[in-house]
């Protein structure tokens, strides 16, 4: 069986950890393996630099190099060994959420960022890689688009929000800025949800992106 590599994105309580669980249960229906994990995480190192990226005041470029370093840990430890043994890896964001919020929300460039992007999930040119095509990227990317005054509603006493989740609404008019520009620069990849339904609407239609990719057989 082929590895699968899907990421999971949106801007803070778009709805991805309340649907990821339903995919996860349709592939094992489909009697696949998951590897269900998330970033900035999914290794120990990782974990640890997560919490730093979520609680500690730093630059942008801090943020960004400690999100990529923690995504290089993830990628070597976890998501290629996952998708080796022909895992489905469904992973609760990915390097675009590091051009979203780092790039979009905090004003990183851009270039940077596709400069990180390519050493962590590259192949360099040691290992015979020389193009974007080398890079290692999801197959699909489940992109729940809610506006930001939604998930404000939705957050608010859900929990103590965390230092992303306490930037103001202008902050995520800009993160979703970035998706969007990440969608349009790969539609193939991108699934854009419309997040603002109900929760059954939603996994609906999650539900209906995969299968039209054939990713259940019959
Ligand atoms: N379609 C929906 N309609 C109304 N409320 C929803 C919907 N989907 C999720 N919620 C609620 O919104 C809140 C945020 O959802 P969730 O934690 O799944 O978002 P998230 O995208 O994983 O957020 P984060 O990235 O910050 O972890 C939760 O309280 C959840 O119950
Ligand atoms: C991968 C990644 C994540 N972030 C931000 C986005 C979220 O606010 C948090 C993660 O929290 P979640 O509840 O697990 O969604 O981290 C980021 O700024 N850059 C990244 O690359």
């Amino acid at each position: 069986m082929q590895g699968l590599f899907i990421s999971f994105e949106g801007i803070d309580g778009a709805g991805k950890s309340t649907h990821i669980d339903a995919v996860r249960q349709a592939f094992l229906d489909a009697g696949r393996t998951v590897t269900l994990t998330r970033e900035p995480g999914g290794t120990p190192l990782a974990e640890q630099l997560r919490n730093m990226v979520l609680n500690d005041p730093m630059d942008a470029m801090t943020e960004a190099l400690l999100v990529f370093a923690a995504r290089r840990d993830h990628v070597q430890k976890v998501i290629v060994p996952a998708l080796h043994k022909g895992d489905v890896v469904l992973c609760d964001r990915f390097s675009d959420a590091s051009f979203a919020y780092q790039g979009a929300g905090r004003g990183f460039d851009w270039q940077m960022l596709e400069t990180l992007e390519y050493w962590v999930q590259g192949k360099l040119p040691s290992q015979g890689g020389n193009s974007p095509a080398d890079l290692l990227k999801p197959q699909t990317t489940i992109w729940f688009d809610l506006p930001p005054a939604v998930a404000a509603v939705r957050l608010a006493g859900a929990r103590v929000p965390d230092k992303f989740e306490s930037q103001p609404q202008a902050f995520f008019e800009q993160v979703a800025k970035g998706y969007a520009r990440r969608a349009s620069s790969d539609p193939v990849r991108f699934a854009r949800i419309d997040a603002d339904q109900t929760p059954s609407e939603v996994r609906r239609d999650v539900i209906a992106v995969l299968s039209e990719r054939g990713y259940f057989p019959a």
